[in-house]
Parts: structure tokens; C-alpha cells; sequence
């Protein structure tokens, strides 16, 4: 966590004077936060907004951006154009800048960060303290919010003598102690034992919902259980967001597939169905409420691997994958079925099946989650050429926004 903000907060009027203040006429209130800002020697060119209760995720591989996001939200980087706006109030732009100890933005991340010397209930008092609440009022307000968080028998131990588990729920009290605007979370439960991480996750999910939160997280679990929108972050550039539900259910990239934990194949709509830049055709259900679904639009099908059965093939004197099974990849695909040559990839252990990928012959890849003995039945190594058959109710088609 970050170190508590002493000092004053900053009033609506303190903001720089580029920045306007809330309007008072407007019905909706303003986001939590807005963040539109670019970071030249990081290649980031961010926009994402937080609206006031809910809670934002922000996810994408390594590199992509997300801690760079999080810096600028919690006021430890300036943009070099563009600005942060805290419910309203512009607090970062290249003329003018409110340090981090003058926003309610706290951060919980994967160390819990207590302070060592102080107990428990102290490291929870010393937020209001710093903000010039009274001693007496700071320590109900602690021992309030460590209750919260199944901590208060715990008031009296130093850092030392907390579990990880316990330090974090302490960690999430001294945040809430300070009333924040926008709580951080960066990884909050990478750090801790797999048996500890779920009841800490409830316990987050209990005391964020409702509050705006920006959250930073490479496990789907904490998506579904911590965040109310995501945001797809590739290379710098927000590149899809929605809703949870949105953003999984109709993944627009293959990052964003894999947290779905399904396969993306990507092509060109061909009446009903979509043709791979390697002239598959792919069958499928059309997403529900989808528009702009026309041949030639661009669009993307998801497979699920558990609905990929995988057979063996014979490689033509071309090269060409053919079916070895009596019926031909094209009788396949006249019944609602995907029949695609592919080549597999890798295998790896998925609990007790085998996930195999494939590549097809445009080189995008599909995972097939097979039972072991059938990986083993069809000697399937890399490099081998298989057919890849899926029924078509199992792949979901939709035009790419
Ligand atoms: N202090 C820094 N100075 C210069 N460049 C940086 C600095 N920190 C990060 N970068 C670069 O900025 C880009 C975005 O990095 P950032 O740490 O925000 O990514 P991330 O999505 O949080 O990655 P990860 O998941 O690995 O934490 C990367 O290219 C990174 O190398």
C-alpha cells in the first residue's frame, strides 16, 4: 500500500486551475476517475474511465501498460500530454500536478506494506491521523475497520507477528480507514498461499463492491469476482472494455480469449458463416444481439477447447493435412460440423486431459482439451497433422467491433 496521505485533502477549488469542478447542474455524477494520457517513453497512449461504484480491471500481458495506468491514477507519474481526473477535478496534466499524498487514492498490492514499528491498529489509525482526525476518533475508526475485516482480535500484534493473510486484510483496513475516492489494487493476491488467496478475495469483493476500484490482475477469478468492467490493455493502447460479461463473452483479441479460456480464430464473414485468411470455413452460432454481421465485415469466432475433438490425418504429398476417417473434412463440414486441417503445436498437462494446440493452415492457433489416453491413442507430438472437428453449435460467431 501506498504510504497514507498526510497532509490536507484537497478541496474541489484546490485543483488546478485548468481543471473545472464538478458540475453542480449535471444530474449523473462524474466518474471516480478518468485517465486520458500519454507516456511517450513507454510507448502508453491510455484512456479508461471509472465510474463512481464500480470497479475497473485492468488486464494484458507483461509490459502492456497496466502498472503505468495504476502510477498515473495514484499520482507517482505525469503524463507528458493529455489528464487524470479525479471525480471531476483534473489532479495530473503536463501544467499542473497534485502529489500522490494529496489524493484519496490508496493502493493495496501484493506486499501488504504495514509499517513495522506500529501494531495493527496503529497502522490502521495512522491514515486519519495524517489527516488531522483526532486520536481518539482515528482509533475507533481503526478498530471499526479492522472488525470489518475479521481482524480485531489482531489490533494489538506488529506486522512480524501477522500471517500474510492477516497483514493483507490489515493492509485493506488501513486503506478503507482513509475514506478513499479510488482504491488500487495491483495483484492483491499474488503474493499470498493458494489456500489463504480465496477467503481474501471474498473478503475484497465484500468490502469494494460499490466503491470505485481499479484493479490489476492476471487471473480470470479475480475478474469475475473483483471487478464489474475490464479493460483490455495490448501494447499501451486500451484496446477492448465492457462489462465483465461483455468482454469474455465476445473476446476481440487472443489475450482476451485466453482469460475467456477459449480459441479466437479470426476471418472474413461469408454469408453465414466465416472464412480463415486459410480458406477454412467455420460454422458457428451468431452471438446473440449482434449487429453488422455482413459478408465481408471482419470477424471472429470463439472455440471452446473442451468442444474440440481432435483426429488423426495423413499429410498429402503437398504437405496438405487430409482426414484419415471415412468421412472427408468436406462431408464433415456439410453436416453442423468444423472439420479444419491443423497441425499440432505443443501438448501440455490440463489436470487430468491434455491440451493440445494446433495451428491451422493460416497459422492461428485452436486448443483442443482432449483425454490423455486419446493423445496417447493418436501419438500426437508436434509437428503431426490432425483434424481438428467441431461441432458448429459450439463456436460462437460475431462481426469484430
Ligand atoms: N520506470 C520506467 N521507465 C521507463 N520505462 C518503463 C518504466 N516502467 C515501465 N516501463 C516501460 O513501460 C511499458 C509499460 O510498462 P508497465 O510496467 O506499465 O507494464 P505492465 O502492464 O504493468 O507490465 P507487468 O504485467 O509486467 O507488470 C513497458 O514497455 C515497460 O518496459
Amino acid at each position: 500500500m501506498t504510504d497514507p496521505p498526510p497532509g490536507p485533502r484537497p478541496s474541489p477549488g484546490s485543483a488546478p486551475a485548468d481543471g473545472p469542478t464538478p458540475s453542480a447542474a449535471s444530474a449523473d455524477p462524474a466518474p471516480a476517475a478518468e485517465l486520458d494520457c500519454r507516456v511517450t517513453a513507454r510507448d502508453v497512449d491510455l484512456r479508461l474511465t471509472v465510474p463512481a461504484g464500480r470497479r475497473l480491471a485492468i488486464v494484458g500481458p507483461n509490459g502492456a501498460g497496466k502498472s503505468t495506468a495504476l502510477s498515473l491514477l495514484a499520482g507517482h507519474l505525469r503524463p507528458d500530454s493529455g489528464e487524470v481526473r479525479l471525480d471531476g477535478r483534473v489532479v495530473s496534466s503536463p501544467r499542473a500536478h497534485v502529489p500522490a499524498h494529496r489524493r484519496r487514492v490508496v493502493a493495496l498490492e501484493q506486499r501488504p506494506g504495514l509499517l513495522p514499528h506500529l501494531t495493527a491498529l496503529d497502522n490502521v489509525a495512522y491514515g486519519p491521523r495524517a489527516r488531522g482526525v483526532r486520536r481518539r476518533e482515528a482509533l475507533a475508526r481503526a478498530r471499526t475497520e479492522l472488525d470489518a475485516v475479521g481482524c480485531a482480535d489482531l489490533a494489538d500484534r506488529r506486522p512480524h507477528e501477522l500471517s500474510g493473510g492477516q497483514a493483507q486484510r490489515v493492509a485493506l483496513a488501513r486503506a478503507l480507514a482513509v475514506d478513499p475516492e479510488l482504491v488500487l489494487l495491483d495483484e492483491p493476491l499474488a503474493a499470498l498461499d493458494v489456500e489463504v488467496a480465496p477467503a481474501i478475495r471474498r473478503l475484497l469483493a465484500d468490502r469494494l463492491t460499490g466503491r470505485a476500484v481499479v484493479l490489476v490482475t492476471h487471473d480470470p477469478l479475480d475478474l469475475w469476482a473483483l471487478a464489474d468492467d475490464v479493460v483490455v490493455v495490448l501494447s499501451g493502447r486500451a484496446t477492448q472494455s465492457g462489462t465483465v460479461e461483455e468482454v469474455l463473452a465476445r473476446p476481440a483479441s487472443d489475450f482476451a480469449a485466453r482469460l475467456a479460456g477459449v480459441s479466437l480464430v479470426e476471418g472474413i464473414v461469408d454469408d453465414d458463416e466465416v472464412r480463415t485468411p486459410g480458406g477454412d470455413a467455420v460454422a458457428g452460432i451468431r452471438a446473440s444481439a449482434v449487429t453488422g454481421w455482413r459478408s465481408g465485415v471482419r470477424a471472429v469466432a470463439t472455440v471452446d477447447p473442451r468442444a474440440v475433438a481432435v483426429h488423426a490425418t495423413t499429410a498429402s504429398p503437398a504437405g496438405r493435412a487430409t482426414s484419415a476417417s471415412p468421412a472427408s473434412a468436406r462431408s464433415l463440414a456439410a453436416s453442423p460440423r468444423n472439420a479444419w486441417p491443423a497441425r499440432v503445436v505443443s501438448l501440455a498437462p490440463a489436470g487430468a486431459l491434455t491440451r493440445v494446440t494446433a495451428e491451422l493452415r493460416d497459422g492461428q492457433r485452436v486448443d483442443a482439451e482432449i483425454t490423455t489416453r486419446s493423445a496417447a491413442d493418436l501419438a500426437l507430438a508436434p509437428g503431426v497433422p490432425v483434424t481438428l472437428i467441431v461441432k458448429a453449435t459450439q463456436v460462437v460467431l460475431y462481426p469484430r467491433g
